[in-house]
């Protein structure tokens, strides 16, 4: 791990792209290390490399894997203590502002215009002092069945996350989503009991979903719906596989899915709309997707979920609630205040 976490520094030291990751549930870290550093991006999606897309869809790039030097090394399991006291310092006017917006939310969904929509919130933390791999390896050790990245290119900047969402999985014509909604905050035991309103929203969003996949694809298989542990927190998951139709491309499907409905809402374009026109702050690449483009003849996706943008000595911390007809406005606030908590952890942790 020694050398592989040594390459990427030296490549972060000349200001060179590259990319780490960990696929859930792996033992593998791999990276794309770009031997330049233009600034590439995929278009039809037929190239090969390490996609980083943004939410509005106005930037796709890549880390082509034909300008990288790919490297791997196997992960090990270390101890690690969280020192950071978990409560949150409140920001009385960030909460003031997030709790109108879901209102006004709320307000939209009573007057038709769309069933659900997911607002979110960005918090900006100093940093004391900030170590790029030590905050990777945090986010491996700590959150193993997540899909965990640290993203660099000298024009983008400098991302991190540790997602529990996985956008597409494809090899040839056959395909893998999911439907992730519902969040409760981990009580320490694996039998987790879902609120009715909970269970019906996230079968709203696998109903939409397989729904829009009949355009492009056949015999689908749809999971019954589980629990997933992402961090300190649960999420209801429906696993839905299928075969594309031969006339369906890849970047067709990628597009019909993304934005999914748990980072947008559904219908996708209203609910888009309203959050580009309420949220009033740029998501950039919070809720857009990234992963393996084409890689030994497979496709590998996330949507860019419980993660931060790093600039300067600060961190920007990304946190969006799914707002349904029931939505209580005070309790999204707490919920995103427990989704920042992934992040916060690993600023403030040691070996
Ligand atoms: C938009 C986020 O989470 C989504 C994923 C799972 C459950 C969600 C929810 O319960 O609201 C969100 O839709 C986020 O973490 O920023």
């Amino acid at each position: 791990m020694e050398a592989f976490f040594k390459k990427a520094i030296n490549q972060f030291a000349q200001n060179l792209p590259f990319v780490i990751y960990k696929k859930p549930n792996s033992n593998t870290i791999s990276g794309l290390f770009q031997q330049n550093d233009s600034l590439f991006e995929a278009t039809d999606f037929t190239e090969k490399g390490f996609v980083f897309a943004s939410f509005d869809g106005s930037k796709t790039f890549l880390i082509p894997e034909n300008q990288s030097e790919t490297i791997s090394t196997v992960f090990q399991k270390k101890e690690i203590v969280v020192s950071r006291n978990e409560s949150n310092s409140p920001n009385e006017l960030a909460k003031k502002n997030f709790v109108n917006l879901v209102a006004k939310g709320i307000q939209a969904i009573g007057n038709n215009e769309f069933k659900k929509v997911v607002l979110s919130r960005k918090e900006t933390l100093e940093l004391a002092d900030f170590d790029l791999i030590s905050v990777f390896e945090n986010l491996v050790q700590l959150y193993p069945t997540t899909f965990v990245y640290c993203f660099y290119h000298p024009k983008v900047g400098i991302w991190l996350g540790a997602t529990p969402e996985q956008l597409l999985k494809a090899k040839d014509k056959e395909f893998l989503t999911i439907a992730l909604a519902g969040t409760q905050k981990d009580a320490g035991s694996t039998e987790v009991v879902w609120p009715k309103k909970e269970q019906e929203e996230q079968q709203f969003v696998t109903d939409y979903i397989v729904e829009k996949l009949k355009n492009v694809a056949s015999e689908m298989v749809v999971s019954k719906p589980y629990s997933l542990k992402a961090g300190s927190i649960w999420h209801i998951k429906t696993d839905i596989s299928g075969t594309l139709n031969s006339s369906s491309s890849l970047r067709e499907v990628a597009l019909l899915l993304h934005p999914t409905p748990a980072v947008c809402g559904f219908p996708k374009d209203k609910s888009k709309a309203f959050i580009l026109e309420n949220e009033n702050y740029d998501r950039s690449f919070y809720t857009g997707f990234l992963g393996e483009l084409n890689i030994e003849e497979q496709t590998d996706l996330f949507v860019n979920l419980r993660c931060m943008e790093i600039e300067d000595s600060q961190a920007h911390l990304f946190m969006g609630c799914g707002i349904t007809k029931d939505s209580v406005p005070e309790k999204e606030w707490e919920e995103s205040c427990n989704k920042s908590v992934t992040m916060k952890k690993v600023l403030d942790c040691r070996f």
